[in-house]
């Protein structure tokens, strides 16, 4: 437990822990004596079980009995497809959501950017988190990558419209010592084939997959001593025809879901190191 910020005490002094609770009590939990209600609520027992990252080796061993239709497109980091991943009744629930939700334009990390230009939505609301069809195929993503449910972040369903793309990047944005870690893989699904274009391609890896709803791709982020692995950087070429659609499901080292639902900021450092400290 820890304040955050040089100024916590001052600000208790003037009755901030009161006015303005959901900061203070997170931020400058010991100048609020807030120390219990913010380690319950955003590092939850379960945050503290973390996820060894070498999923890969996992994800193979245990692919062959839930995705029979497993291929390998990379050894070294292992880059996984699976063939019809979804069933017409799943991508069918996926594209509800699609066709239902307003989307907005699409961020990298927390900012709109020339590089990323689809839109989309989060699979966080009571609807899309109870849909027994999405679920299923988180379970079975589950017994795939044996990372938990709560390590999950939501689906992120993501619309690329004709002339959209996300150029290359590395999906993982999220430092060691926040609240859920790494994005430790991802988990990625076709839902919607465009005409043309949309490819995703991999150019360390010298891998391109045409897009092909139902089609499921994995792979790592990060090495075993949880150091970003570039090599997985990638690329969502234009789509040149069509609509494409698409889920990603990131995949944590800590519990992301139950902090996340506290209302705690995800982006925030959680170690006490001076270094942490000082980028607050
Ligand atoms: O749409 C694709 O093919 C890749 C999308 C992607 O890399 C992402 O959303 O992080
Ligand atoms: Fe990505």
């Amino acid at each position: 437990c820890q304040d955050f910020h040089d100024s916590c005490a001052a600000w208790a002094k003037h009755g901030e822990c009161e006015q303005n609770p959901a900061y203070m009590k997170v931020q400058c939990a010991m100048a609020c004596n807030s120390c219990d209600w913010f380690t319950s609520r955003c590092l939850s027992r379960e945050s503290m079980q973390g996820i060894a990252a070498d999923v890969a080796s996992r994800a193979l061993r245990n692919a062959a009995g839930v995705a029979p239709g497993v291929r390998v497109l990379a050894e070294d980091p292992f880059v996984l497809a699976f063939d019809n991943f979804l069933n017409s009744k799943e991508i069918a629930a996926f594209k509800h959501y699609f066709a239902a939700a307003s989307l907005t334009r699409s961020q990298e990390g927390n900012q709109v950017t020339g590089r990323r230009t689809s839109t989309q939505m989060w699979c966080n609301s009571d609807e899309c988190l109870g849909d027994r069809l999405i679920d299923g195929v988180h379970q079975r993503i589950i017994n795939l990558t044996a990372v938990p449910k709560s390590h999950a972040e939501h689906f992120q369903l993501v619309q690329y419209d004709v002339g959209q793309f996300y150029q290359v990047h590395h999906d993982q944005n999220s430092a060691p010592d926040t609240l859920a870690g790494v994005r430790l893989s991802t988990f990625f699904l076709y839902v919607q084939t465009p005409e043309m274009g949309g490819a995703t391609v991999f150019p360390d890896l010298g891998i391109k997959v045409e897009p092909v709803a139902g089609l499921a791709l994995w792979w790592p982020n990060v090495h075993d001593d949880l150091g970003t692995d570039f090599r997985t950087r990638h690329e969502a070429q234009t789509v040149q025809q069509g609509v494409k659609w698409v889920a990603n499901l990131w995949l944590h080292q800590y519990d992301f879901r139950g902090p996340y639902s506290n209302g705690c900021d995800m982006a925030k450092k959680i170690s006490a190191s001076t270094d942490a400290k000082s980028e607050l």
